[in-house]
């Protein structure tokens, strides 16, 4: 198994119950999409599978390492664990290269970290990456003088960079156009094939949760809706997993919100 929860709840420090009862768990080398409304706990969800929040109750077990209450995982796991962020946490003023190398800070010693945050240890492999989501030209861009889709794609092309064996994106192509969505995450998905690595990908565009991925998670308020085959996920189960409060229970959308399509728009993902 790549991970497996067992009963997982999760408290934030304010008190919100954020996740209930979370059963789930991956082999090695599938591939999730994650979906919800906004606030259902994919977000957290993926923090508690890349160990940055400890779960308040239940079983965790991540790459074959549990997790333990709130003491910090060995850096040896994090190294293997890789995140993609809505915003990537990175420096304004840093270079992209050095950016994209610090996809591996975690797993290379100390000294080679340090220096390569100095002078970039490995040019030619940054480049690569950042060919793979054509940013190949701004090697030496400063990251503050990109736009917000261009540096989604060097949080991406880090986390290619840094081969994880649990890859873990939230909202990886919110800020990409429709064509660029659909081949980054065409991208992720086919290299984590490639790897044999797990994929768990948080996504609001459910034609590409369909389209790309063999196995569609619905989240809403912290538990989980359903976890099925995407060719198996109804517009009837997409209806009520998006439904906002006030939406009819037998299905019908409030006035003004709309459930989005399950009909892939893009049907030419694999
Ligand atoms: N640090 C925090 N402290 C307190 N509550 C939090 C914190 N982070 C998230 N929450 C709450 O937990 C719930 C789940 O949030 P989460 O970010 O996991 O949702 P999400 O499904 O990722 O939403 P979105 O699609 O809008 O990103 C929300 O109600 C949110 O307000």
């Amino acid at each position: 198994m790549s991970f497996q929860l067992d009963g997982l709840d999760l408290l934030h420090p304010g008190g919100h119950h954020a996740l209930h009862g979370i059963t789930l768990a991956a082999r090695q080398g599938e591939a999730v999409a994650l979906i919800g409304p906004s606030g259902a706990g994919k977000t957290t969800l993926l923090n508690v599978l890349g160990t940055a929040l400890p779960a308040t109750r239940g079983e965790a077990s991540v790459l074959g390492t549990r997790l333990a209450g709130t003491s910090r995982p060995a850096r040896a796991l994090r190294a293997r664990i890789g995140s993609v962020h809505q915003a990537p946490p990175i420096p304004p003023r840093q270079r992209v290269v050095t950016a994209v190398l610090a996809g591996r800070l975690g797993q290379w010693p100390a000294w080679k970290a340090l220096a390569s945050l100095l002078y970039p240890m490995d040019l030619d492999g940054a480049h690569a990456q950042l060919a793979r989501v054509l940013l190949e030209d701004k090697l030496f861009a400063r990251c503050d003088q990109l736009s917000g889709g261009q540096l989604q794609r060097v949080g991406i092309a880090r986390v290619l960079y840094q081969r994880p064996q649990l890859l873990l994106a939230d909202e990886p192509v919110s800020a990409l156009d429709p064509a660029l969505a659909l081949a980054t995450v065409r991208l992720l998905v086919q290299d984590c094939a490639a790897r044999g690595a797990t994929l768990v990908a948080s996504l609001h565009a459910v034609d590409l949760a369909l389209a790309c991925f063999p196995r569609v998670v619905g989240l809403r308020g912290g538990r989980i809706a359903f976890d099925l085959p995407a060719a198996e996920v109804t517009e009837a189960q997409l209806q009520a997993l998006y439904a906002h409060d006030g939406a009819q229970a037998d299905g019908g959308p409030a006035p003004g919100v709309h459930a989005p399509s399950p009909m892939p728009a893009y049907n030419a993902c694999r």
